[in-house]
């Protein structure tokens, strides 16, 4: 291969402060260090999660960083030692990694890993603790261990789950984050049995896949909860039956759902990031049973409450890490499943735009009419 083990220059978008247009710009990826793998990046699509990080409120957030972390490519290279993944191969990034060999990989208890956390938390590689990005010799921080907003990234070799060559990239991007997340969420974390009643709280591209996920587990009611009334129309197409926006209600919104499912949900889902909604998801949910699962990412310094008498009373309080689900082993079955037509993932695309046009893609997402946007990362 030309580029093998050579330095490529290739455009990134590059976030130099929170909330800053990001910049893109021509950056340096170095090669592979043993245990890495250099990837393609051909499309990249955004989730809150980055929102997130580039508003400044995220503890872990460090910049300048090339943000990212759904996204689909083909292995350019690999360091030595990679055995599992070879140049050509089509790969999905995982920013929660899987290497079979830790503690929490070995527990049969959890999908996370423990192998490269110390360093994808602070926007490094862990073999020498080093960015493999650079602008004109500026080190620029990597970003989930994935910081797919660039053509070309540097991965661990157990954060890169191989995948089907024959599935199209532009879509199994969506792979990488939000769909496995609210799926999981409901499969592997809550466990949803059916004619369970269901409440989401949050229908953007998370909340709908958990009600995609609630459908197929049998849910019998599966109530949909946004302040955007203009979410229901869509959310009924992923198995939303009812919709109630806490806007047209007075009562507080856990008092609102206790009353309209005689008692409380036996499961929700906080799909927002907002502290006092996950209180009202948990206290929704019915004595005794009931299970509130967090998925939403809160900002620095937020915390949770409750009584404690709600856990006493029999409520479960959940969080989930996407879904559960182990990354390299399940998300090329999730590929499967979508290649089968067993799984959404189109539906959740409403725009398509390049690398170049990140900020209005960004705009987009915080505007509400957008679940998904794929950027095209070559053109
Ligand atoms: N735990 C995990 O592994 C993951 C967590 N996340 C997090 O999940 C959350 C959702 O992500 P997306 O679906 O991409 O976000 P999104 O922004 O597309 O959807 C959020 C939805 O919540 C609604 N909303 C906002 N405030 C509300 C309120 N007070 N009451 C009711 N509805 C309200 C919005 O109208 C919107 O429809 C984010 O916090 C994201 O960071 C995302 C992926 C993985
Ligand atoms: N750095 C953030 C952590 C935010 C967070 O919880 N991330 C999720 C994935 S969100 C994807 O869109 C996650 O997997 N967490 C587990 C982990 O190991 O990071 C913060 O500190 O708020
Ligand atoms: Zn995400
Ligand atoms: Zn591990």
């Amino acid at each position: 291969m030309a580029t093998h083990g050579q330095v490529i220059t290739c455009k990134a978008a590059v976030a130099w402060e929170p909330n800053k247009p990001l910049v893109i710009e021509d950056v340096q990826v170095a090669p592979p260090q043993a245990g890495e793998v250099r990837v393609k990046i051909l499309f990249t699509a955004l989730c809150h999660t980055d929102a997130y990080t580039w508003s400044g409120k995220d503890p872990e957030g460090l910049f300048p960083c090339i943000l990212g972390h759904e996204a689909a490519g083909i292995v350019e290279s690999v360091g030595e030692g990679v055995t599992e993944v070879q140049p050509g191969d089509h790969v999905i990034p995982c920013y929660q990694a899987e290497c079979k060999e830790c503690k929490f990989c070995k527990s049969g208890k959890t999908n996370l890993c423990g192998k490269v956390r110390s360093a994808t938390g602070v926007g490094v590689m862990m073999n020498d603790r080093k960015s493999r990005f650079s602008v004109n010799g500026k080190p620029i921080y990597h970003f989930m261990g994935t910081s797919t907003f660039s053509q070309y990234t540097v991965v661990h070799d157990v954060s890169v789950a191989k995948i089907d060559p024959t599935a199209p990239l532009n879509k199994v991007c969506l792979l990488g984050c939000g769909v496995p997340t609210g799926l999981g969420a409901v499969w592997n974390t809550a466990k949803v049995e059916a004619g369970s009643i269901v409440a989401i709280f949050g229908l953007g591209t998370v909340g709908l896949a958990v009600a995609e996920g609630a459908k197929a587990a049998g849910a019998l009611r599966i109530i949909g909860i946004d302040i955007d009334p203009k979410k229901f129309d869509t959310a009924k197409n992923f198995g939303v039956t009812e919709f109630v926006n806490p806007k047209d209600h007075e009562k507080p919104i856990q008092q609102v759902l206790v009353d309209l499912t005689d008692g409380g949900v036996d499961y929700s889902f906080e799909c927002i990031g907002n502290v006092s909604v996950m209180r009202a998801a948990l206290e929704c949910c019915h004595k005794g049973w009931g299970t509130s699962v967090i998925v939403g990412v809160a900002a620095s310094g937020q915390e949770i409450s409750t009584r404690p008498f709600q856990l006493v009373t029999g409520r479960v309080w959940k969080g989930t890490a996407f879904g559960g689900f182990k990354s390299r082993s399940q998300v090329p079955w999730l590929v499967e499943k979508y290649l089968k037509k067993e799984i959404k993932v189109d539906e959740y695309i409403t725009h398509n735009l390049t690398l170049a046009e990140i900020n209005r893609a960004f705009d987009l997402i915080h505007e509400g009419g957008c679940l998904r946007c794929v950027l095209d990362c070559q053109v």
